[in-house]
């Protein structure tokens, strides 16, 4: 998987709507539906599992798994943390979603234990990763206070300390695996006025590494890209967020896989 050849991110889009990968997501109660849409308009197929008596069985039958702590308890925790356990266990990949994790001390608790199963690739706005990588950052709840620009650094820091690779997203996403970096254009200043946007990102990641497990970095890149490209054509005829939202879905499902290199360029 070249990095350099732009047909890439495309063509991994076309795999993964050809396979069609089993995508378990742990995600919270507001992202559920949403997301599920998203990975169903974009080619994959979502199972929303998250019970610990059965999240860990259910990794090992998935291509990859997500986990978002945007709505924690300790039950789901539970389940979370067996998911991450077995993903590995069977070498899947898998995606974690830091939503808020600043805000409290259970958060706080339950993201240095998840980040112990080393997930494959870590998905943020510029305050979740900037916090993650000990930075001071502007994040209050699950939106952003600070800029894509700002969280570079802590991107880099953050992907060479835990391995894995590091997508900040924002008005231009950014994505490192500590040595490379990709920057990816489009989308719509409508996107954070809709929510559970990233969370749906972040199953698309996954959804994307599924079928290229060995290239996570071009996964995500294709999967931030699939991201730019319905969002910008989305934008196009939205009259505000409700119209965009759906509009959205439908872009993701007439997206073309060409479409998707000219949104990523080299950092
Ligand atoms: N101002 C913006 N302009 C264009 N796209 C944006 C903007 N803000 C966020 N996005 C897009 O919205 C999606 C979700 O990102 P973000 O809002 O950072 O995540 P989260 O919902 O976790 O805070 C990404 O595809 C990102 O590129
Ligand atoms: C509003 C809200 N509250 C807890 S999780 C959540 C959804 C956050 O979604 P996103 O991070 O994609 O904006
Ligand atoms: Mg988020």
């Amino acid at each position: 998987m070249t990095l350099s050849s732009p047909a890439t991110y495309g063509e991994l889009l076309e795999r993964m709507r050809h396979e069609s990968p089993l995508v378990q997501c742990i995600t919270n109660f507001v992202a559920m539906n949403f997301a599920a849409n998203v990975l169903l308009a974009a080619g994959a197929s979502p199972a929303m599992v998250h019970a610990p008596e059965e999240a860990g069985e259910f990794a090992r039958l998935a291509g990859a798994l997500t986990i978002n702590i945007g709505t924690l308890s300790s039950s789901w925790l539970d389940g979370m943390l067996r998911a991450a356990a077995a993903a590995n266990e069977v070498g899947r990949p898998w995606v974690l979603d830091p939503v808020a994790h600043f805000a409290t001390g259970f958060r706080r608790q339950a993201i240095d234990a998840l980040l112990q199963h080393r997930p494959t690739v870590i998905r943020g706005n510029a305050s979740e990763i900037m916090a993650l990588a000990g930075e001071a950052s502007a994040g209050r709840g699950v939106d952003a206070g600070d800029s894509v620009e700002r969280a570079q650094a802590s991107a880099t820091a953050l992907a060479q300390r835990s391995g894995a690779v590091v997508a900040v997203t924002g008005a231009v996403d950014w994505v490192t695996d500590g040595q490379r970096a990709l920057r990816i254009a489009g989308g719509s200043e409508l996107m954070p006025r809709v929510t559970a946007m990233g969370c749906a990102l972040t199953c698309l990641i996954g959804a994307l590494v599924a079928v290229a497990p060995q290239s996570p970095l071009a996964a995500t890149a294709s999967a931030l890209a699939c991201f730019g490209a319905a969002g910008s054509r989305a934008a196009q005829q939205a009259t505000g967020p409700g119209s965009f939202a759906w509009r959205f879905i439908d872009a993701l499902d007439a997206l073309h896989a060409s479409e998707l290199a000219a949104q990523v360029t080299p950092a």
